[in-house]
């Protein structure tokens, strides 16, 4: 079998994106969509994105997004903000996007080469003594660290995600320096990779939210630095949690192929 598809990354979170609109890819061949991911022995990505279309004519098309491990998961606040840049070079779209994603609707717009993409309400945030936990689309740890750069990501983000804090579940894990008033860096250990990701858009909007709601800074637009680049993400605080949430980046096709299988 031959699959044609799209390589795309949004602040280095790379994926490898695939025109499913006649449902022909086989979505449940964990092996496969792990074979895919894998950068030795396939294209290479941190995650495989499905575009397909909805039934409901409002909708413009569907997100099915699944770890590199071959497995579907939550949200990908990064892969969805590629996958509308994807559906505006296919001539789905044009400046606007409404797409159907796991965790519901999303509206998103492309403002020359960024896209901005509206993510769920977060009502609901955990702060404990070291740590926070919110799902912004996905779950996230976040933990405020010291000397970011110097950081064992990889080996201190498995501990915790693999820890008894998170169960079977797991949660993606994220360390935050604050560097400015409203400017932090940001590592984070990606669940479902299993090893850290040069940025997460859902883990830079959990961020975001859980500074603000800690009062780390009164700004209701943040910068966040990633190892793959900078991200941007505004919001609202609504009472206790936060509406009106927006991620902003880059999203850039990098190449193009087909993949005997
Ligand atoms: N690995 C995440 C999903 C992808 C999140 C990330 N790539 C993003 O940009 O939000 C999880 O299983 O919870």
């Amino acid at each position: 079998m031959t699959i044609n598809f799209y390589k795309y990354q949004g602040t280095g979170n790379d994926f490898v994106m695939v025109d499913n609109r006649n449902e022909l890819f086989p979505k449940n061949d964990t092996n496969l969509i792990n074979s895919l991911c894998d950068r030795k022995f396939g294209i290479g990505g941190d995650g495989l994105i499905c575009l397909e279309n909805d039934a409901d004519e409002n909708i413009d098309f569907k997100m099915v997004y699944f770890n590199a491990d071959g497995n579907e998961s939550s949200m990908c606040g990064n892969g969805g903000r590629c996958l509308v840049a994807f559906a505006k070079f296919l001539n789905i779209i044009q400046e606007h996007a409404t797409f159907l994603a796991v965790d519901g609707l999303h509206e998103a717009k492309i403002k020359k080469n960024t896209v901005e993409l509206k993510m769920q309400n977060v009502e609901n945030i955990q702060v404990n003594e070291n740590h926070i936990f919110l799902d912004s689309g996905s779950p996230h740890h976040v933990q405020i660290t010291g000397k970011i750069d110097d950081l064992e990501v990889k080996r201190i983000g498995a501990e915790i995600r693999y820890s008894d804090l998170y169960g079977k579940t797991g949660s993606n894990i994220n360390f935050v320096e604050k560097i400015g008033e409203d400017t932090f860096k940001v590592r984070t250990y990606e669940r479902g990779v299993e090893d850290e990701t040069l940025s997460c858009g859902t883990g830079v909007t959990a961020v975001a939210l859980a500074m603000a709601a800690i009062s780390k800074t009164s700004s209701n637009e943040v910068q966040l630095k990633t190892p793959g680049g900078e991200l941007r993400v505004r919001f609202q605080k609504d009472g206790q949690g936060f509406k009106n949430v927006w991620l902003i980046g880059p999203a850039i096709q990098v190449f193009k192929g087909e993949i005997l299988c």
